[in-house]
């Protein structure tokens, strides 16, 4: 199966400073993948690589099998909504379908006009006076329409309110259910990725820290509580991501493939917050390599 993004040592870098080094990633097709990780981690770098708008410093990545900027049959199959879900404010709503038709081969006219109805958008509103909700619904309804193969999304909810941004994601997660795509969705929004990805990479400093499907990492995560323990001490196979101490309790957080039998430890598992704070808190330069969880 041809992968969705696939990375080989790529970096970007801007001046003197990495602004993404030695990412390798494999995202097999067919996922909602969420990527996250603090301000100025280079999730944007990333995204904007495989969309083709960025050409890298270092490595290479593929995309559909392709290369990012390989022309208008690769450009076709990939949508790309912005940071900011860009629109042309003096332009209205039915100008943006309009400008959609004419620039993609295989736009859905009929998805799109749907789309803008249910939203109860009228197609004469200027798109500079919509909310951001709006707005960030009409970009996602020209991604959509769009008909791509996959969906590159970087923080389209990062400035809308609660319920908007659930529409938006219940928006979203209809439209692959019915249509079949992928999609790779930055956010800050850890609960709106829970709720909605079953494939996650963490990026924190420039660098992948993990990534993999959800369940496998979860499984793979564990929470150790027990008396005050040196992580050196732990078997080899316990790769500590996050370690916490007082002076009688630690608290670690581990990844393994094997179970934890030391009666010492309380075990519990991880949700994907807890995961993700996890691989946030430790400096990534005192972390082993970047570990990738496959299929
Ligand atoms: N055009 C640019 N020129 C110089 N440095 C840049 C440029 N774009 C990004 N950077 C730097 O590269 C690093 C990664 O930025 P990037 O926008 O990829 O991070 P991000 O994870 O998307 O952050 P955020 O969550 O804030 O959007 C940052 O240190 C940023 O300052």
């Amino acid at each position: 199966m041809t992968a969705v993004m696939q990375a080989r040592g790529l970096g970007k870098k801007y001046g003197k400073r990495w602004a993404l080094r030695d990412c390798t990633i494999d995202i097999p097709s067919g996922h909602v993948v969420g990527m996250v990780g603090p301000n100025g981690a280079g999730k944007t770098t990333l995204l904007k690589m495989a969309g083709g708008q960025l050409a890298p410093t270092s490595g290479s990545i593929t995309v559909l099998g392709g290369h990012p900027a390989g022309g208008p049959a690769q450009l076709a199959k990939v949508g790309f909504v912005a940071q900011d879900t860009p629109v042309y404010a003096g332009l209205s709503v039915a100008d943006h379908l309009r400008l959609g038709a004419g620039l993609n081969p295989g736009w859905d006219a009929a998805l799109a006009r749907e789309r803008i109805e249910e939203l109860g958008l009228d197609p004469a509103h200027r798109a500079g006076k919509l909310s951001g909700g709006q707005r960030a619904q009409l970009a996602l309804t020209l991604g959509l329409a769009k008909r791509p193969e996959l969906l590159i999304l970087d923080e389209p909810v990062a400035s809308l309110d609660p319920l908007a941004r659930r529409e938006f994601m219940q928006g979203l997660m209809e439209a692959v259910a019915e249509h079949e795509f992928s999609v790779v969705l930055s956010s800050h929004v850890v609960a709106d990725l829970e709720r909605t990805c079953d494939y996650l990479i963490v990026l924190v400093d420039s660098r992948v820290q993990v990534s993999g499907e959800v369940d496998k990492l979860l499984a793979t995560h564990h929470r150790l509580t027990g008396p005050r323990r040196d992580p050196d001490r732990l078997p080899g196979d316990q790769h500590v991501v996050s370690e916490r101490h007082t002076d009688r309790q630690s608290t670690i957080v581990v990844r393994t493939d094997s179970p934890i039998h030391d009666p010492a430890w309380t075990v519990s598992r991880l949700s994907m917050e807890d995961l993700v704070l996890a691989y946030m808190e430790k400096p990534a330069a005192t972390r082993p390599a970047a570990l990738e969880v496959q299929r």
